[in-house]
């Protein structure tokens, strides 16, 4: 392997987050290569979220540092973190959902494009923002509902709208946050294939509960507990680990093996 498939992009170095008494990360060093299928797991409030929050800029870590392509960005706004190329999935809002689809994608593409000013200009006056746009509908399977209100399309599709509207900013690396939460057994496998064929350049750190997601998707997992790393490794040695079945079972959750 060269050095461009296996560098680090995304790397915290002991990370910490206290609130009050509790440590909710503790000394969490984590490495995502570029490329990377990485997947975050662990029992209910293991400090998953909080990890996020913090690797967005939503919390500020007690201590510890967070790099980007090797820059420190520990400090950056959040705002400033996608600009570097880090971007959370999406959530959609009230404001989005009288929005289409192609409405929406429009408005995020011409912002990323420097556009964002003209965005609601008649749409075939910007070639490029068109362009990018069907390309985001196809590879997401919204084509068939870009002119359907947000509010009225199916759960699954609102999932792959807000996976195409972190895509529209061309991350490097991407969070994804609990993709499937919620989404009904008929809508999932359209969403599991699209997540399996998210483009390889982009390097995916994916927060999910749902356990087969987790082995389908991912090629590196680590696994948290009490806001630390308990163990890292392949799908295959996790789900092997003593420890991690241990916990699992301790908490009332299945875990392959
Ligand atoms: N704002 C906060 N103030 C105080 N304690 C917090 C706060 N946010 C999280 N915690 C605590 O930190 C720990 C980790 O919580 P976190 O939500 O990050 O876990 P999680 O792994 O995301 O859990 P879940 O899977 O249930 O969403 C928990 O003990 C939680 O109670």
């Amino acid at each position: 392997m060269n050095t461009s498939t296996t560098h680090t992009v995304l790397r915290t170095e002991g990370l910490v987050k206290r609130f009050g008494g509790i440590a909710a990360t503790q000394d969490v060093s984590l490495n995502v290569h570029h490329g990377a299928r990485h997947a975050l797991i662990g029992p209910n409030g293991a400090g998953k979220t909080t990890l996020i929050n913090l690797l967005t800029g939503v919390l500020e870590p007690s201590a510890g540092r967070i790099l980007l392509d090797g820059n420190d960005i520990t400090t950056l706004a959040p705002h400033q973190r996608v600009r570097r190329g880090m971007v959370r999935t999406f959530q959609i809002n009230q404001l989005f959902n009288s929005l289409t689809p192609q409405e929406t994608l429009a408005m995020v593409v011409a912002q990323h494009l420097g556009l964002g000013g003209r965005w609601w200009q008649p749409l075939g006056r910007q070639p490029a923002v068109n362009e990018r746009c069907d390309r985001l509908l196809e590879q997401f399977h919204l084509g068939d509902v870009r002119h359907v209100r947000t509010e009225h399309l199916a759960y699954g599709k609102r999932r792959l709208l807000e996976i195409a509207i972190a895509l529209a900013c061309e991350p490097r690396v991407l969070l994804l946050d609990e993709p499937v939460a919620g989404v009904p057994a008929g809508e999932r496998e359209e969403l599991l294939r699209t997540v399996a064929a998210l483009p390889a350049d982009v390097s995916v750190l994916l927060i999910e509960h749902d356990m087969d997601l987790v082995f389908e998707f991912a090629r590196f997992i680590t696994v948290l507990v009490n806001g630390a790393v308990l163990v890292e490794g392949t799908p295959e040695a996790i789900a092997n680990d003593p420890q991690v079945k241990a916990v699992y079972l301790g908490h009332g959750e299945a875990i392959h093996g």
